[in-house]
């Protein structure tokens, strides 16, 4: 998990170079126009920009390769980067506080003086000019935006940067170590003139005008007091900082890893959805035929209550019923009040519907069970290719017998299957919205259901239209002759013969 978080927002690490970048040239342009830029200082911040520069042209690079090439290498690798950036930082930092120092050394930049017991020493580069005054005059710079800037960046550091609280602290430590003994062990002359140009502002110009240079930083000397020094004010900045960038850190990494968590959250919730999703689909599938389900799961919400329905001119339907399941279904405590007789029929009704997710059976839909009926149809999409999908109905119908030939063994039962076979139009639809049941209805239904019901136990009744059809595709047929059909008067129907070689197809299927 920890690691988990330690890779999170890994992404964002571009954006976030791009912010200390813009804020460190940001702060070297203010150096710039501070007039504080030595030749020194130039040099420095030219090459830390180019340094970081670099950085961000290696990440852009490397960010580029990686979306181009899969799987993603490690993200631990942007971390990497990202503490190779804060060391470059931390590096301009030091060129910014030392250089600009060092530089003062090496370079003429005018006088300074120094507060001794409350008497002031004039001193060119540290050292007391001979020639008495200062002839340049004390130099008036601004000091304090060297610090200032330094600061912005260390705040750049800690705000833009998605390290961990006690990571930046470290950073922090380290840089504010740096800058206070720079402020403390260094000379510092440049401040020492600012805090004096200070004190002049507030006096009246009488004063400035009528009194030496001298005598002013002696005015000065003796008043002074470490409470207004400009040192104080700005290690007691560093540790206000120093406070700020601990506290805001510790925020800003509770508030990420509330965002990881929730985050984590939102994405399991939005994997529960999809299997979810998933899980309907598949429901639906089971409950409509596959097409049917498609069209329920792309319609519009407001359309999917509205009637579905379709004319299929070419369909073949089936009925079979179990015949001796009513005289072996008794509820007694023998068998658990009928339980052991339903659980029976659940297993026989199974095992047909294992029979549909045969390949060569994909073209059948079974429409329900009715009681100890088994009712199903093919041609249902509309695709019809030939007599296909008739052929597959009549191979259904011999391995339903098969299967129950099979399940008797093994139950040491005596079940019978009447089936009945039509063929022709019907009209499918799916009724009711809550509980959307699939059905088919027409004359070809009712048919193929009264050739189950004045059907043979143990045969397979058809139509003279289904006969026709099945003939031509190698089925043979016994004339049953004229059936009293109820509802239709006499119709001549036929049983279809089982191949002698049923049980070998049987065994091919399975
Ligand atoms: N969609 C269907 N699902 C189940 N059975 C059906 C369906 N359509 C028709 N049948 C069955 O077909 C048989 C014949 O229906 P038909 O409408 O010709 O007669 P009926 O007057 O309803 O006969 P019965 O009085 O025997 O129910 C009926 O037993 C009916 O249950």
């Amino acid at each position: 998990m920890e690691q988990k978080f330690l890779q999170y927002k890994s992404d964002v690490l571009l954006v976030e170079i791009a912010c200390l970048l813009s804020i460190f040239v940001l702060s070297s342009y203010i150096l710039v126009i501070g007039n504080l830029a030595s030749e020194v200082v130039y040099i420095a911040s030219g090459v830390a920009i180019v340094v970081i520069f670099l950085i961000v042209f290696l990440l852009a690079l490397k960010a580029f390769l990686d979306k181009r090439r899969k799987p993603r290498p490690p993200q631990h690798l942007n971390r990497f980067y990202k503490f190779m950036l804060v060391l470059s930082l931390f590096f301009a930092f030091i060129y910014f506080i030392f250089l600009r120092f060092l530089s003062f050394r090496d370079n003429q930049v005018g006088c300074t003086f120094q507060c001794n017991n409350g008497n002031a020493s004039i001193l060119i580069n540290n050292v007391a000019p001979t020639n008495g005054e200062c002839a340049k005059g004390l130099q008036y710079v601004h000091i304090e935006l060297i610090f200032e800037c330094v600061l912005l960046m260390l705040l750049s550091v800690c705000v833009f940067l998605s390290l961990l609280a006690l990571e930046k602290l470290l950073i922090t430590i380290l840089l504010c170590a740096v800058g206070l003994s720079a402020l403390w062990l260094l000379p510092f002359p440049d401040l020492a003139n600012r805090q004096f140009n200070l004190w002049l502002d507030q006096q009246d110009l009488d004063f400035r005008i009528n009194r030496s240079l001298i005598v002013q930083l002696q005015e000065y000397c003796s008043q002074y007091s470490s409470a207004n020094d400009l040192r104080i004010f700005f290690t007691f900045l560093v540790f206000f900082a120093l406070v700020l960038i601990a506290v805001e850190s510790r925020r800003s990494e509770m508030i990420a890893r509330y965002d990881f968590i929730w985050k984590l959250h939102a994405l399991r919730e939005i994997a529960d959805i999809r299997r979810m999703h998933d899980q309907n689909r598949k429901m639906l599938e089971n409950i409509l035929p596959a097409h049917v389900a498609a069209h329920f799961l792309t319609a519009e919400p407001k359309t999917r209550s509205e009637l579905y329905c379709e004319d299929r001119n070419n369909t073949c339907v089936i009925f079979a019923t179990l015949t001796e399941f009513n005289k072996f279904y008794l509820e007694m405590d023998a068998n658990n009040d009928g339980m052991e007789c339903l659980r029976l029929l659940n297993e026989i009704i199974g095992d047909f519907d294992t029979l549909l997710n045969h390949p060569e059976f994909g073209c059948i839909e079974k429409i329900k069970t009715i009681s100890t009926t088994f009712m199903a149809a093919s041609g249902l999409n509309g695709e019809v290719v030939g007599n296909s999908h008739v052929v597959a109905v009549a191979k259904f119908a011999i391995a339903l017998l098969n299967k129950l030939e099979h399940i008797n063994e093994h139950s040491f039962n005596h079940f019978k299957l009447r089936i009945g076979i039509n063929v022709g139009p019907v009209v499918a639809g799916v009724i009711g919205t809550e509980k959307p049941h699939y059905d088919i209805w027409g004359n070809t239904v009712n048919v193929a259901s009264r050739m189950d019901s004045s059907g043979i136990p143990g045969r397979i009744q058809v139509t003279e239209e289904t006969k026709q059809i099945l003939e031509q595709e190698g089925f043979e047929f016994e004339c049953r002759g004229e059936v009293n059909v109820k509802g239709k008067g006499l119709m001549t129907t036929y049983l279809m013969k089982v191949p002698s070689g049923s049980q070998e197809f049987m065994d091919d299927l399975f």
